[in-house]
């Protein structure tokens, strides 16, 4: 057998990579599905939307583990604070339907 050409072993990679971006997607929408109850549990419980010390906790946890896995802590961490923004907002947008 040959060696794969540049252009074969980029389509390699590019089906790894479809896989790994189907994977992400689906993770993070399992992630929101879990914060989405959290937001409703809060919201029946007058609980504040943010955490910051549950957030500076598991920013503490996913720098090491980035670390550990060579993948730049400073990327883990505004991925992370990206996705709770976001958290954050559903958390508002529920807590207000639910005082409505
Ligand atoms: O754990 C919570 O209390 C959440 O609301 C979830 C979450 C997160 O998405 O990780 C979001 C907002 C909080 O500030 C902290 C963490």
């Amino acid at each position: 057998m040959s060696d794969p050409t540049p252009l074969e072993r980029l389509e390699r990679l590019r089906s790894s990579i479809d896989n790994i971006d189907a994977a992400l997607v689906h993770m993070l929408a399992e992630r929101f599905r879990c914060t989405q109850e959290v937001g409703q549990l809060k919201a029946e419980h007058d609980m504040p939307a943010a955490d910051p010390s549950r957030e500076s906790r598991q920013i503490d946890r996913l720098k090491g583990l980035a670390v550990d896995a060579h993948l730049d802590p400073e990327f883990a961490e505004k991925w992370f604070n990206f996705v709770v923004a976001e958290v954050i907002q559903h958390h508002t947008q529920i807590a207000d339907e639910h005082n409505a």
